[in-house]
């Protein structure tokens, strides 16, 4: 399970590959089980083509949506993603520079190994307007939720992402095999520090463990941050969560890193984005890695999208100008294709325009109509 990693990112991968201790590169690129759901979600893209519209004037254009309340230059963000100063020294300090100089809202998270505060410090050292979410487990003590809910509100993040895919952790196939459960001395995740219940210095283990929408009301009394769901894919559980007040759904299979029987995020999109019909925005995230990919999650239904994998890689091989320079080059590529398709804002994207490859023929929205 240690082999090759092939697919659209490849030339960021193999010098990133080249930079980190194996088990290291391991545990930022594999997934859960056979990595099915992991390749799937590049595949999936792959499976899908957008028809341009033509003839449509205007040579104003302009990639800009709006997100609670915020004006994104650019429909992406930076997913929130485990241990940056594993990749590279300067951790998500780098990420956070690179992406507010790069205009993309950055979400980081309870796995970082900076603090919130030192990430939004260096995000708004860059742009003092620059967007930093949090993303949280809920834990089993309430108390330690809401002192992380405290500490990102105090930081200045706008909102918090609440990841609910992981009731028990996914099995992480390379990391059993390599033996990589720790960080290395030195390392750690700061945002579990000095925490209820936690003794002095060392941080807290993240629990996976099995929270209820019991816990998730609990949050959402708790604070008057706009909340964020991560890891919805069933059609249902987006119903009830509009309902429990949700401010945005982020569609996500977690990169393939939890359940790998799951669906590629882009496949379960539509009928998220049909269940929800417009009452809140919702995001995804899950291989997305060219310009042509964020075209077609926004035209199936998607706000803006989220980058995981590709920013590590990045960050590995060449650190703060890396991350923004491949950020750049995204909004740019995402740009084009919004051109090409005879765009001038992403909302003329629209369903019609995605068919399947080989058919020609609109891919199933998930859920029969009625
Ligand atoms: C190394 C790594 C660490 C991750 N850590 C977290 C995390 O701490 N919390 C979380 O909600 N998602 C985490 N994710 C999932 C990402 O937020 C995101 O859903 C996924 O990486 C998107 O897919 P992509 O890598 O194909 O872009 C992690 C993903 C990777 C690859
Ligand atoms: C304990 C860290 C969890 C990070 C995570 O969610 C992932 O690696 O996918």
């Amino acid at each position: 399970m240690t082999g090759k990693d092939t697919g659209p990112t490849h030339h960021l991968a193999e010098p990133a590959r080249k930079q980190l201790p194996q088990e290291h590169y391991d545990f930022f690129a594999g997934g859960a089980g056979e990595e099915t759901a992991l390749r799937e979600n590049e595949n999936a893209f792959g499976r899908l083509a957008l028809l341009p519209r033509v003839l449509r004037g205007g040579a104003d254009r302009s990639t800009g949506v709006s997100v609670l309340d915020r004006e994104w230059p650019a429909p992406l963000f930076v997913s929130p993603t485990a241990f940056h100063r594993l990749a590279h020294p300067h951790g998500e300090a780098a990420t956070a520079r690179a992406a507010a100089a790069a205009g993309v809202p950055l979400v980081t998270g309870v796995a970082a190994t900076t603090s919130v505060a030192d990430v939004v410090a260096a995000a708004r050292e860059q742009d003092a307007d620059a967007v930093v979410w949090f993303q949280l487990y809920l834990h089993p003590e309430p108390e330690v939720t809401t002192e992380l809910v405290r500490r990102a509100q105090r930081a200045g993040c706008s909102a918090l992402v609440v990841t609910v895919d992981s009731p028990v952790f996914g099995r992480r196939t390379r990391d059993l095999h390599n033996g990589f459960h720790d960080l290395p001395p030195g390392l750690a995740t700061e945002n579990m520090r000095n925490l209820p219940g936690s003794e002095p210095g060392r941080p807290l283990p993240i629990p996976m463990w099995p929270a209820g929408w019991d816990d998730l009301r609990r949050l959402r009394e708790q604070t008057d941050l706009p909340l964020v769901l991560k890891g919805v894919l069933h059609p249902d559980d987006a119903r009830i969560a509009v309902e429990q007040g949700m401010d945005a759904l982020l569609v996500s299979n977690h990169g393939g890193r939890q359940l790998d029987a799951a669906p590629a995020s882009v496949e379960a999109l539509p009928a998220v984005a049909d269940a929800v019909a417009g009452r809140v925005p919702v995001l995804m995230d899950g291989g997305v890695r060219r310009g042509s990919d964020i075209a077609t999650a926004l035209a199936l239904g998607a706000r803006a999208v989220g980058i995981g994998r590709p920013v590590l890689w990045a960050l590995a091989a060449r650190g703060e100008e890396g991350v923004r320079e491949y950020l750049t080059a995204l909004r740019a590529d995402f740009d084009h294709v919004l051109a090409l398709c005879g765009g001038h804002r992403p909302q003329d994207l629209t369903a019609d325009q995605v068919v399947e490859r080989g058919t020609a023929r609109r891919p199933s929205r998930g859920e029969p109509t009625c």
